[in-house]
């Protein structure tokens, strides 16, 4: 069993992942080939974006099968506990981790006297292929949202990089185009981590389309302006009345596209909303090392000494949010109702 995207290659005994850190100046592959190594690549960020965690996730549990093989019942059923909490302490916020373990975990359980490697693998090879499916199906339903001439601006990194392949929100900016709309984005670079400059602009520019980076506190000029007519982002957690956790400086620029005018989309899969978690003040948000905010890259840029806060996402309450797109459709308010109902459970 294999899968190759830009973002991760499974070759059957190792998750081969981009090495997310490096990009765009250096293009090298980070191999992995335990369950630990892919739970330190996630927590280092080595791969990043919320469905593209959920399937190296999936990987990586499946690596730990193979590493604890050899054990049988209550022995092997402890190690793979293990496997599941090990790689579920690396990132708090995008549920996609949890989902996928949750998912690989009760395969596991069911799967338990066969042979319960392969059918581990096969569901990991499920959820990245279904992954790609879900983005083109987010693709299809979100275009359908923009018109030729368009001008988007998008946050953080929510494309091919931060899935098994093609993105979310990007998603829908390529479907566009690849239904002949003429597209222009906007890219905020994404401070502290910079993953709109380093990775956004760079798929974006690998993908030909008119790309324009600013700095994070340019959109609201930029809006002012009149120059954007759509705001686009992915998502890490949507709780169920519709409010989104993303990576931080989404709740500004949804606040500046109310103020302007400006729709406000949120593009992600249903595996991303959690209708455990009631509201958005419920959901865990990572606060990530000091080093990135006082630093750029290795450059130390603020005074030694400095006390610092670097919360990695905030949330969006859901009535700054225009509609969400999902691989089932686009849903809008109320959307304590339509998530429920497009999820298939009794609102
Ligand atoms: C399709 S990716 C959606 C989100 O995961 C993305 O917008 C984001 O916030 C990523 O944060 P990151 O900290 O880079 O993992």
């Amino acid at each position: 069993m294999m899968l190759k995207t830009i973002t991760m290659q499974w070759t059957g005994d190792s998750l081969i992942l981009i090495d997310q850190r490096k990009l765009p100046h250096v293009v090298e592959n980070v191999v992995c080939k335990s369950y630990e190594e892919v739970a330190q690549a996630i927590k280092d960020m080595v791969v990043r974006g919320a469905p593209a965690i959920g399937a190296a996730a999936a990987f990586g549990y499946v690596l730990g099968a193979k590493q604890f093989s050899h054990l049988k019942g209550e022995h092997l059923s402890k190690a793979m506990q293990q496997v599941h909490d090990a790689i579920a302490r690396t990132r708090p916020t995008a549920v996609n981790l949890f989902w996928a373990l949750k998912r690989m975990h009760e395969k596991f359980l069911a799967a338990k006297d066969q042979d319960f490697v392969k059918a581990l693998e096969e569901e990991a090879m499920k959820i990245a292929r279904e992954d790609i499916e879900t983005n083109r199906s987010i693709g299809r339903h979100g275009q359908t949202l923009l018109k030729d001439g368009d001008t988007i601006l998008t946050h953080c990194n929510a494309g091919a990089l931060a899935t098994v392949d093609y993105g979310t929100a990007l998603g829908v900016i390529r479907a566009a185009v690849e239904n002949g709309k003429r597209l222009r984005v906007y890219v905020d670079e994404t401070r502290p981590y910079l993953q709109g400059a380093r990775l956004t602009a760079w798929e974006l520019v690998q993908l030909g389309l008119e790309t324009i980076l600013i700095c994070d506190n340019m959109a609201g000029w930029v809006m002012k302006q009149g120059k954007v007519n759509a705001v686009i982002v992915g998502a890490d957690r949507i709780a169920a009345n519709g409010d989104v956790a993303n990576k931080i400086g989404t709740y500004t620029l949804a606040v500046l596209a109310k103020r302007h005018g400006v729709p406000f989309y949120v593009a992600a899969p249903i595996s991303t909303i959690d209708l455990n978690v009631k509201d958005g003040s419920q959901i865990p948000i990572e606060e990530r090392s000091h080093k990135e905010v006082t630093h750029v890259g290795d450059l130390r840029i603020a005074a030694e000494g400095v006390k610092v806060y670097n919360p990695a996402f905030d949330v969006t309450e859901h009535d700054l949010v225009t509609a969400i797109i999902t691989e089932r459709g686009i849903v809008r308010p109320p959307y304590e109702v339509n998530l429920k109902r497009i999820m298939g459970v009794e609102p």
